[in-house]
This record gives C-alpha cells, structure tokens and sequence, in this order.
C-alpha cells in the first residue's frame, strides 16, 4: 500500500496549526506521554527538571513525528473508514509535502535533542520507537497479518523505558517490565476497538484480527491477554532491591487488573455481535482500558513518592 491520490488535492492551502497538531494524534498521544513521564518519575535517580521537561518533549515530539508519519502514508486508507475520514489528509485541508516534512523535522529533531541534552542511549531507542511504529507497524505489518497490532505493540511500550534511561541512563529490570505491561495490554484495548468497527476494516482491507480470525477467536484472545495482565501488572510489587513498588501500587494494579479481566470476560464470553447497541461491553471495555492504564502509571508514581 503506498500513498495514493484517492483523496481532494489541498490546493496549497496554508498549513493550518490545528490540523498539525491533528496529525499528531494528541489524544493517543497523551497517553503515551504520560506513561514516558511515569517512568521517568518512577526512576530511583531523579533528572534536573529542565532535562526531565526536556526528555518528555522529545518523547512527545518522537511519538508525534510518528504518528504524522502513519496519517502521511495511510492518508488514502483513513478516507475510506468513517472514524478517521476527518483527518486534515484525507479531508485535503493540508498538502502531503508539507504532512511528511512536519513529521521528518519532528523525528529527526526529537531524536537528535535527545541525544544531545539526554542520553544517546535514550536516543536510539526513541529512534527505534518511531521507525517500529511508522515503517514496521505502519507500512510492513498493518496491511499484511492480523498479528500487526501484536507484534507492533512493541513500539508504544518503549516510552516508560524512555523515561527510565533518561533519569537513570541505563536499563534495568523495572523498566522492562513495564514495557511488557504496555506490550500485553495493547491487544485488549485494541482488539475492544476493532470488534465494533470490525466492517469498517474489512472495507479498507486491513487484516484486523476480528476480520481474519472472526469475533470468537477475538474475544477469546482478549480474555487469554487479560488474564496474563493480572499478574504482570502486579510484577513490580514483588521486585527486589531498590526498583521495588510498594503496596500503593501493588493493590491499585490487583484491583485495576481485576476490573479489567471482569470486563474481558463479558467481552471474551459474548456470541452477540451486529449494530452498535449490542456493542456496548467491548465500548466500555475500550474507554476503560485507556482509563486502566492512566491509572496504573499514576499508581506507580504516587507509590515512588509516598512509600509504605
Ligand atoms: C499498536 C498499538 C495500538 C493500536 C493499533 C491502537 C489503536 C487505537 C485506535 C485505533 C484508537 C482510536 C483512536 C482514534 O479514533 O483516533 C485508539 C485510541 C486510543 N489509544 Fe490506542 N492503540 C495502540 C496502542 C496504544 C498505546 C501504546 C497507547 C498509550 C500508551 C494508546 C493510547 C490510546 C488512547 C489514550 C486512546 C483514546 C483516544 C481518544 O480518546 O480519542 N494506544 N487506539
Ligand atoms: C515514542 C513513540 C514513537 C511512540 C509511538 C507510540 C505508539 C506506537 C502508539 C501507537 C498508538 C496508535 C495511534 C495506534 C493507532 O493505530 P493506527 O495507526 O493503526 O490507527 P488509526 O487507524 O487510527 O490510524
């Protein structure tokens, strides 16, 4: 798949500052964001504040540039879903030159200030995470294997490990196991979204789970990825040492999990599927898996901040 000219040229209009932003997809983002700051926050060695402020902007600027990537090359793929048929490129309310030069300069920008104020280590994971999520996810695995969000859901678990290296520049086992949290969490809260707009998918021919495998397979997946996040989650209580969580976070993570695999069972145990009503515990299932992870990630630093 590669970008087309299916969607109305933009006429040279004037780069418009809110359809930038837009091609950031701040929303998403902000999430991502937040569990970068987390895991610096987290860190047992604390950053200056200019350079903890430093990194989680190119963090922020890094996932931006990529996410503008993903929206330059699929311009003509988000025409056809109704969800995303308002984005400034398939609307043409911005030019794909000026799209893709956006998204270069922050890339190129983010990982180069991180490197240069922070860390090159932290730097080359950054990098990392954008080619994963904008050539890896976007373009390799997205359009060709129903496993795309699996595989692809390495590249937004590297933030909180971001985070990490630049307060403490290096990695350890925390850090690690937070990506993994982030890494089998992304199939429930993926995979919630995809069954209720399983058909909008197909019509774009993106090999989403529910599409390829159908919705019972689906659901049963979502459930067996639940389950395994009941106990990662709670990982961090039991590390030794100094990376140790306290029990602020290892209740907060117990219930949070808990909640989250009850509402992966009513999901994962449904045979209902059709119009958008019969589709309300995947949308809850959805809304609260962005809710679960805020909640997680705050858990973890109010923990750091106020041991027991
Ligand atoms: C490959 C992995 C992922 C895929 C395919 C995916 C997919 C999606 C999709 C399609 C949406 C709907 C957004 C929209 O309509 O614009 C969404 C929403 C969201 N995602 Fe993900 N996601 C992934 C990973 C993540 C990660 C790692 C985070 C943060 C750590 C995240 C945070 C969010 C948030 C906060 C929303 C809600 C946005 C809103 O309220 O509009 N996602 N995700
Ligand atoms: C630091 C760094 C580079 C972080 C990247 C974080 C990352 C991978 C986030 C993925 C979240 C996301 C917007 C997925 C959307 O999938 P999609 O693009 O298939 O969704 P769409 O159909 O809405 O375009």
């Amino acid at each position: 798949m590669t970008p087309t000219n299916s969607i109305p040229a933009a006429n040279a209009v004037p780069a418009d500052w809110r359809d930038l932003i837009a091609l950031t997809k701040p929303r998403v983002m902000s999430l991502v964001i937040f569990t970068g700051l987390c895991g610096l926050l987290a860190a047992p060695e604390s950053i200056h504040p200019v350079l903890g402020f430093t990194a989680i902007l190119c963090i922020a600027m890094g996932a931006g540039g990529a996410a503008a990537l993903n929206q330059w090359w699929e311009a003509d793929i988000d025409a056809g879903m109704k969800r995303t048929a308002k984005r400034p490129l398939p609307q043409g309310r911005l030019d794909r030159t000026t799209a893709r030069d956006f998204a270069g300069i922050l890339c190129a920008a983010s990982v180069f200030l991180m490197g240069f104020a922070i860390s090159w280590l932290a730097a080359a994971i950054l990098a990392i995470s954008i080619v994963y999520y904008a050539v890896i996810y976007t373009i390799w695995l997205k359009p060709r294997t129903p496993q795309n969000i699996v595989i692809g859901g390495g590249a937004g678990a590297f933030p909180p490990l971001i985070g990490w290296i630049a307060a403490t520049g290096h990695i350890s086992t925390m850090p690690v196991v937070l990506f993994a949290i982030i890494f089998f969490w992304t199939p429930p809260h993926f995979w919630a979204l995809a069954l209720f707009v399983k058909t909008e998918y197909a019509k774009v021919g993106i090999p989403m789970m529910p599409v390829v495998a159908g919705e019972r397979s689906t659901r049963r997946q979502i459930l067996a990825y639940a389950v395994l996040l009941l106990p990662l989650s709670a990982l961090p209580w039991w590390l030794p040492g100094k990376e140790h969580a306290g029990a602020i976070y290892g209740v907060s993570a117990l219930a949070l999990s808990t909640v989250f695999l009850a509402l992966s069972i009513r999901v994962g145990l449904r045979t209902r599927s059709g119009d958008d009503d019969a589709m309300k515990p995947e949308k809850q299932l959805f809304a609260y898996s962005v809710l679960y992870l805020f909640a997680l990630f705050a858990a973890l630093v109010v923990d750091r901040y106020i041991p027991l």
